[in-house]
């Protein structure tokens, strides 16, 4: 049921955007203002009286982060046992903006999949710093505005959860983003997990391809080892202590050539790439890391964003001339 009657005629529900793991989110209009918003609306256990005071208190400071490249909490509200977040609406997903290049068969440009890392790692850094992990990066949580803003969504908020396998409306809930020393079975997280998910996201968005698609958990592991390697106690010492480690997995080594192949990044990239798929957490680089590694200082990167509108009329047009015609060699951009 849409949740309009809930709030009282404070919003005007447009449409449904999306359902995420703890709820169902609206676009909609804060009728006084005259303002879009994303409302997302929280579902709760019926078996539970309302929603736990610790998890209203972490929400509340999600309030409080303040980033240009973290969408805007603009409220919370409770009402009819229902808690609602009521966020800044931003024009679309990278999941949804990686689907519309994909036709084209052209990759992201590199400044934009730069400038794209640039922000979110600015974005994690400042979160890192304050001990708030994300947990749950992946496309469908990076927003990207027109103007070439990129905004992380859903900050903070999966940390009063365990990790879920199905959503509200019991999808399978994806694992590619999940790093290997959860899938074998840690409940200890720290900033470094989401490092990992980055890092396979950066692949994704040079490449226009997910870099670890598994189906299942000991697929999403598989995935990991037949590129990164497969671990063992001397590339990461105590991995044999996880519940979920095997002496009998199958062994592969490290191949950089797939990472290569499959990342479709530069040599720096490439580096930082391999710098973040490091096995031992401690050992991954870390966002205020990754910010000062050559590969942000290469070919004169400013920190200006490139234009997503921009980049949406070019593949309009690549779309019309390469139906035009039946060269396939039209340049993108
Ligand atoms: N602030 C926002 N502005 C515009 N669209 C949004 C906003 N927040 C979320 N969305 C859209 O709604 C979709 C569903 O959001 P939601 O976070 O509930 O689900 P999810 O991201 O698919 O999964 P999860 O719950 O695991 O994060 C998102 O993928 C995104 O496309
Ligand atoms: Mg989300």
């Amino acid at each position: 049921m849409a949740p309009e009657r809930d709030l009282h005629g404070r919003f005007q529900t447009i449409k449904k955007i999306g359902e995420g793991t703890y709820g169902v989110v609206y676009k909609a209009i804060h009728t006084k203002d005259n303002v879009k918003c994303a409302l997302k609306m929280i579902r709760t256990d019926r078996d539970e009286e309302g929603i736990p005071s610790t998890c209203l208190r972490e929400i509340s400071c999600i309030k409080d982060l303040q980033h240009d490249n973290i969408v805007t909490l603009f409220d919370i509200i409770y009402a009819n046992s229902k808690l609602y977040m009521v966020f800044e609406f931003i024009d679309r997903d990278l999941k949804n903006l990686m689907e519309l290049i994909e036709p084209t068969r052209k990759l992201l440009p590199q400044v934009y999949v730069k400038s794209f890392m640039w922000q979110l790692l600015s974005a994690l850094s400042y979160c890192h710093l304050r001990r708030i992990v994300h947990r749950d990066l992946k496309p469908q949580n990076i927003l990207v505005a027109d103007s070439g803003v990129i905004k992380i969504a859903d900050f903070g908020l999966a940390r009063n959860f365990s990790f879920p396998s199905r959503n509200y409306t019991h999808e399978v809930v994806t694992l590619w983003y999940r790093p290997p020393e959860i899938l074998l079975g840690s409940q200890r997280y720290s900033a470094s997990l989401d490092m990992w998910s980055l890092g396979c996201i950066f692949a994704e968005i040079a490449s226009n391809k997910p870099l670890f698609p598994g189906e299942c958990e000991i697929s999403q592991l598989f995935k990991i080892f037949e590129i990164v390697g497969t671990p063992n106690s001397t590339n990461w010492p105590g991995v044999d202590d996880f519940p979920h480690y095997k002496a009998v997995f199958p062994q592969w080594r490290f191949d950089l050539e797939k990472l290569r192949e499959m990342s479709a990044l530069d040599e720096n990239g490439l580096d930082v790439l391999r710098e973040i798929l490091r096995y031992p957490p401690e050992r991954r680089l870390t966002a205020k890391g990754a910010l000062s590694h050559r590969y942000f200082l290469q070919n004169g990167f400013t920190q200006n964003r490139p234009s997503v509108t921009d980049l949406l009329k070019s593949i309009k047009t690549h779309k019309r001339t390469s139906s035009a015609s039946s060269q396939q060699e039209n340049s993108f951009f």
